[in-house]
């Protein structure tokens, strides 16, 4: 899609060219060369799909709009252990570090009455990583406390968000990047990745460097660009740079002209240019002046605050956990919303959170030790075999997960799983180990009170227990696996999807998805909603999301469960602070036809568009609820 200020300029270069002459540049100066104004380049069939689905205008304004990060950052507050008021205190008081003397004026940046003064975060939190990387932290924290000076906190006033804390930030700036007519600034070219990890706030790191001026010392003030994908000879895409290339400021350069507008920045040289070729690791450019501010939180308030987008945050709300129950997050690392679910049962009760990297369960094995969450179990599984087989023989009746006469039974969530145990584990692990199996024999004694455990049960236990549970607690070595679940085991499932994430911000190239892509990502997620499906119990309820503003991928799937499963119904959700969801259908050339919400239907989703003022990335919610399953056996198809 390109912009009126880029065709002017191809225009201008075509036919007022006046090669390597100063005009031109300051031409190119006038029409802005080192600003940021990207426009984001699609696969032409699915920019014409998106187009029909949202009109031209609309479309326009969401690819501008994914192109620039949110204009704040949203901190989710652990409320097990601390409070938004509390939190606002702390940032404030880390303002008031950097301006001694003004704390009544820092204050007064709150949009929030801050009350609770005496609030102290409890004793539950870890002391120790934040002491341990004093250097690190201290200088997150100075970056922090700097970005805080001009920022206004404020605790969110949706209704039942009120555990949600925003922080503004700041951007589009203008950057003086030094250059004159005669003399272009020292400058890298860093992938397009980097880029948009440098947009959400981070610092340009050695593998992200691509190309850097000649003579570049540390301390140099160096302009940063992107380098982001061309249409190729080929029809595929490409960057067509060899990695070490030496920039002279010259139209010669690489992507010399493509870099109009694509610049994010400017830095402190951190070493200097065959060091950024040489090394590889470190910060090679110190982003002192950036395009868009917001402030990063690494380290900060460890376990207290969660940095996590608003959307993320509401699909744990709208799942509406409950004190006691037991939930699936069937893709759920890095644990973002398996930690809010946890939270929002106040670490009572079972969240089962499994993803199919084994990596990646550490993560959220991790989090939610920081976190200081007992609830969470996590285990290594391929969400498209989550429901176990092992007993071909069952039938939905024996295996729900009833509450006759206060009577709970429920089926063991390792039944099918075991550990993956790590033969590098040394001594210090096994103190370790022996307070996981403190924490799982507490957790299984909380269990117990509210479940009826069968001896087979008890049994396995026992050997989880001598196994090592593999619980959130212990860090680092162990993953559980599991063959998945019994059919009706959950009263709640997540399906945080995997998609086509082509609603996280701030993007620069969204050319990758093809129409055959798009489709494939929705045939996936089907897959993975036929397991949920199965897993949650008659009276359960299935929350089914996505990052992406594909329509394939939301609309069309709700539209797949609803004319599947007759016992599915859309159910209310809250909070509700998303637009309506895409009523219609799309015709594709092949002939294809995706079906989109019938009526009345829109209004029962969520669709968080990211060129809407809630300024959010693009995500959609639907929440579900499972009708009565009797009488469904596996001789009946529907399920
Ligand atoms: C959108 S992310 C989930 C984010 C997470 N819910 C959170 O809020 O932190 C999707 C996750 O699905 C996982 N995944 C992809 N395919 C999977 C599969 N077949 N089974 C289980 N997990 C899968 C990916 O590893 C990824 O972590």
């Amino acid at each position: 899609m390109k912009k009126a200020g880029d065709l002017l300029q191809t225009f201008l270069r075509r036919f007022l060219s006046f090669p390597n002459s100063n005009k031109t540049r300051k031409m190119e100066d006038m029409l802005g060369r080192y600003c940021y104004n990207p426009s984001l380049r699609w696969n032409p069939e699915v920019e014409e799909y998106f187009i029909k689905a949202y009109g031209a205008d609309h479309f326009s304004r969401i690819s501008i709009a994914l192109t620039h990060p949110s204009c704040y950052s949203c901190l989710r507050v652990n409320t097990l252990y601390s409070t938004s008021d509390a939190v606002i205190q702390k940032l404030v008081a880390i303002m008031e570090e950097t301006e001694p003397g003004n704390a009544n004026d820092n204050l007064s940046k709150c949009e929030s009455n801050v009350v609770g003064a005496g609030l102290k975060q409890k004793g539950c939190l870890k002391e120790t990583n934040i002491t341990q990387d004093m250097d690190y932290c201290n200088k997150a924290t100075d970056a922090l406390k700097e970005n805080l000076k001009t920022r206004s906190i404020s605790k969110c006033q949706f209704p039942g968000l009120d555990y949600v804390v925003f922080v503004g930030g700041s951007g589009p700036h203008m950057i003086d990047y030094g250059n004159t007519h005669y003399r272009p600034p020292k400058e890298v070219i860093v992938s397009r990745k980097c880029a948009e990890a440098v947009l959400r706030g981070a610092q340009v790191y050695v593998p992200g460097v691509v190309a850097c001026s000649a003579h570049v010392e540390k301390g140099d003030t160096i302009a940063v660009s992107a380098a982001v994908e061309q249409p190729g000879l080929d029809g595929g895409w490409g960057i067509g740079i060899t990695r070490g290339t030496v920039l002279q400021g010259l139209e010669t350069d690489p992507l010399y002209f493509e870099r109009n507008g694509l610049y994010i920045g400017k830095g402190t040289a951190m070493m200097s240019r065959a060091g950024m070729f040489r090394v590889s690791e470190g910060v090679a450019v110190d982003m002192n002046h950036r395009v868009f501010n917001l402030p990063s939180f690494r380290d900060v308030l460890e376990g207290e605050i969660f940095l996590q987008n608003l959307p993320s945050i509401v699909t744990a709300h709208v799942l509406d956990p409950q004190m006691g129950e037991r939930i699936l997050d069937m893709c759920a690392a890095p644990g973002g919303k398996t930690t809010a679910i946890a939270i929002l049962m106040k670490d009572k009760g079972e969240v089962v959170a499994v993803d199919r990297s084994h990596n990646k369960v550490m993560d959220i094995q991790k989090l939610a030790a920081e976190m200081g969450l007992n609830c969470i179990t996590t285990y290594k599984l391929d969400a498209l075999k989550a429901v176990c087989r092992r007993n071909e023989s069952y039938s939905t009746t024996d295996l729900s997960f009833g509450k006759q006469n206060g009577d709970v039974t429920i089926q063991n969530s390792d039944m099918c799983s075991h550990v993956e145990r790590d033969s590098s584990v040394g001594p210090e692990r096994v103190n370790a180990d022996r307070s996981c199996m403190e924490n799982a024999s507490n957790c299984n004694e909380k269990a117990n009170e509210r479940r009826y455990v069968s001896k087979a049960d008890i049994r396995k236990n026992i050997r989880k227990v001598r196994n090592g549970p593999g619980r959130n607690q212990c860090n680092g070595d162990r993953v559980q696996n599991s063959k998945g679940f019994s059919p009706n085991s959950f009263d709640r499932v997540l399906l945080d999807a995997p998609c086509s994430a082509l609603g996280l911000r701030p993007r620069l190239f969204a050319g990758e998805e093809t129409i055959l892509s798009l489709r494939n990502h929705a045939k996936y997620q089907r897959r993975m909603f036929d397991q949920a499906v199965q897993l949650a119990r008659s009276g359960g309820v299935i929350v089914y999301s996505t990052c992406t503003i594909n329509p394939g991928e939301n609309e069309a799937l709700v539209r797949y469960a609803l004319d599947t499963y007759e016992f599915l119904s859309l159910a209310q959700q809250y909070p509700s602070i998303g637009g309506p969801g895409l009523v219609g259908r799309c015709e594709f050339s092949d002939g294809y036809i995706e079906e989109w919400l019938r009526p009345g239907e829109e209004k029962l989703v969520q669709r968080f568009d990211p060129s809407s003022s809630l300024d959010t990335i693009g995500f959609f919610i639907a929440k579900f609820g499972v009708g009565s399953k009797d009488g469904l056996t596996r001789e009946n198809p529907a399920i």
